[in-house]
């Protein structure tokens, strides 16, 4: 489990991270949202124990991660992918990690197995593809067999076979009962990927929620109805208790009732209808709406 408890940043007079408080739980896998320059990678290098911060604290299982003696054995990252010596195998690349933190040889194999890297594990890592190196850090982040896995953007430069691996890996960690928190800025990723989302913004938390409620509060369903009677199919339609938008010519956008009870409601009353189509706002377009003020460049600021 990792605790962050009133976590900030400064980096001079703006906070990079403002008083962060969430819990990342075992057994779930916990998705990191936020905008460009929102604070996720300073939170994580604070998690990691690579950065100190201003104040607040970030532990690990109980303690902050410069106190666990192995800490590859506590937790295992992801964050820069690209770190590793070119001219290095993959093979001693993890040799190195392991001796670095007394794990066995055994684990460099079996770690290169469960990432499917162990035939060419022997070829210098420059020569990996992005997904191949992915694949390393992937690997490098479970040597220890941590219970706790930090992953930055694992999804970053993936293909679509490579997601899908990636998503049954970090789903499978969850299910042993490891603490998974991943960052990412795809929302649709998110949507297939995360059990609880936190969602942060100038440093500051936007959102801690189950990704149940997340999807509950904010998927709204609307319904398009197209009539030739539009106009007084609508009047109906919010007499049945309906929110009623008028969407361009013949156009109604619907929200309140069913297509079922909107398509009953027409063939009692004889209205003939074009189209009855039901539209679900996407979870993208309700991060952005949670986000909004939050962006640090956008282009509608840009050019006001
Ligand atoms: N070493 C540093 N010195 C000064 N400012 C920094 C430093 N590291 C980060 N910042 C600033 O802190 C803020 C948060 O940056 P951070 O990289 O943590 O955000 P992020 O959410 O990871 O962004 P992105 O999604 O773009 O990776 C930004 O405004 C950034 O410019």
């Amino acid at each position: 489990m990792i605790e962050v408890q009133g976590l900030t940043k400064r980096y001079g007079e703006v906070p990079a991270v403002d008083d962060l408080t969430f819990t990342v739980r075992a057994g779930e896998i916990t998705g990191f949202l936020g905008p460009n320059g929102a604070g996720k990678s300073s939170t994580m290098r604070m998690i990691l124990g690579l950065d100190a911060p201003t104040s607040g604290t970030a532990t690990v299982n109980g303690r902050p991660m410069r106190a666990h003696p192995a800490p590859l054995r506590a937790l295992g990252a992801l964050l820069d992918a690209g770190a590793v010596l070119p001219s290095r195998s993959a093979y001693h690349h993890l040799l190195a990690l392991a001796a670095s933190n007394g794990l066995p040889r055994g684990r460099v194999d079996a770690v290169l197995e469960e990432v499917g890297l162990a035939a060419v594990a022997r070829r210098a890592a420059g020569s990996y593809s992005l997904g191949m190196k992915q694949r390393l850090g992937i690997a490098a982040a479970l040597l220890g067999d941590p219970p706790v896995l930090v992953l930055d953007e694992p999804l970053n430069g993936l293909d679509p076979e490579g997601i899908v691996w990636m998503r049954g890996l970090m789903r499978r960690m969850a299910g042993e009962g490891r603490a998974v928190l991943m960052s990412s800025h795809l929302m649709s990723e998110i949507e297939l990927t995360v059990d609880h989302l936190v969602v942060i913004g100038r440093g500051r938390l936007i959102a801690d929620t189950s990704m149940a409620d997340f999807i509950a509060e904010h998927s709204a369903r609307e319904v398009v109805v197209r009539s030739p009677h539009s106009e007084s199919f609508g009047r109906r339609l919010a007499d049945a208790g309906a929110a009623v938008r008028a969407d361009g010519a013949n156009r109604l956008t619907v929200a309140g009732l069913g297509a079922p009870e909107i398509g009953a409601l027409a063939a009692l009353n004889g209205v003939e209808l074009h189209e009855l189509a039901l539209r679900q706002t996407s979870l993208e377009d309700a991060f952005m709406a949670l986000t909004q003020d939050s962006v640090e460049y956008s282009a509608d600021k840009e050019a006001a």
